[in-house]
């Protein structure tokens, strides 16, 4: 990726694990460090390390930072803390330059109240599997975003992994429930599963070893495969075999589509409480 490609430097506020994520990731696609800025007071050691390595700009003053006239501006604060931090960021504020938010919950209009009116603003939810190139990420702008604004940021999150544009805003919060927050399902999915080795007997770390595993190459043939996941679960299905009487109890009345629905549900009820 070059500086041509996203049309400038690209300034991150907050390099924790969802800003730090995409950080990992665009400079292992070749964004060159000095096209990034960083502005956090506490990234994460991993973080910080990546910095030094690649000769990041850590923690310029607004003004220089506005001297340099980032071309996006990726906001990765904690929700809770734009209404903080936003004012602050108002010097950015300038026609080219657009503010790239992946806060759960904050509409644009509370961006745009933080940022004021004339603020470019794009709303984005990523993802962490960003940091290896294979996130997803949906996205939805104001009125001030134009053409070559969204091709500058499809670029940005498309060298991470994939990028959607939106319809509309309000189906950000089911995003952020699906996508935003699905890695944690799957890796709690290999937590489950690993536990439920140990308790038939498998020992702990090989249970693991083995959940993991089965995962990440399942995750892998999702990946590469044109077919339906529900091709790809059949065809580990014999009949009358082990696959089958566990998918009795999986896809059962009780089962994990009505447990992922009430998960989903209430992700997307806090994505909404998040931006109150
Ligand atoms: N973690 C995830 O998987 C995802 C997170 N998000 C969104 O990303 C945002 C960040 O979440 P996480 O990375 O999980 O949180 P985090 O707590 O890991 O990162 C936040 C970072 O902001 C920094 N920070 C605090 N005050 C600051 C300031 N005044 N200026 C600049 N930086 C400051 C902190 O030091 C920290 O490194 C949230 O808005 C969240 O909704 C979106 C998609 C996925
Ligand atoms: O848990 C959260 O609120 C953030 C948004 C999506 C994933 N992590």
């Amino acid at each position: 990726m070059s500086e041509l490609e996203v049309g400038g430097p690209v300034a991150l506020i907050g390099a924790g694990k969802m800003g730090g994520a995409l950080m990992d990731g665009w400079l292992a696609l070749g964004l060159p460090g000095s096209q990034l800025i960083v502005r956090d007071p506490a990234a994460p050691p991993e973080i910080s390390r990546l910095i030094v390595e690649h000769g990041i700009s850590l923690n310029p003053e607004i003004e220089a930072l506005a001297a340099r006239r980032p071309r996006i501006v990726l906001l990765a604060v904690k929700p809770q803390m734009f209404a903080d931090v936003l004012p602050s960021l108002k010097p950015l504020v300038a026609p080219g330059t657009i503010f790239v938010s992946i806060a759960a919950g904050i509409s644009l209009a509370g961006l745009e109240a933080l940022l004021g009116a004339e603020a470019e603003i794009v709303r984005a939810m990523p993802n962490t599997p960003s940091a290896v190139g294979r996130g997803v990420t949906a996205l939805i702008a104001n009125a001030h975003v134009d053409a070559a604004a969204k091709t500058h940021v499809t670029a940005l999150m498309s060298a991470v992994g994939e990028a959607h544009w939106l319809a509309s805003e309000e189906l950000m919060d089911a995003v952020t429930a699906l996508s935003g927050s699905g890695p944690a399902y799957i890796f709690h999915m290999v937590e489950a599963m690993a536990e439920a080795g140990a308790k038939l007997g498998l020992e702990p770390d090989m249970a693991m070893a083995l959940a993991r595993a089965t995962v990440a190459g399942a995750g892998e043939m999702l990946h590469r495969s044109q077919l339906p996941a529900a091709k790809l679960r059949q065809n580990v299905t014999s009949p009358g075999g082990t696959t089958e009487a566990a998918l009795k109890v999986l896809m059962g009345e009780e089962g994990l589509a009505r447990l992922m629905e009430a998960a989903m549900t209430a992700a997307r009820d806090r994505s909404r409480e998040l931006g109150n």
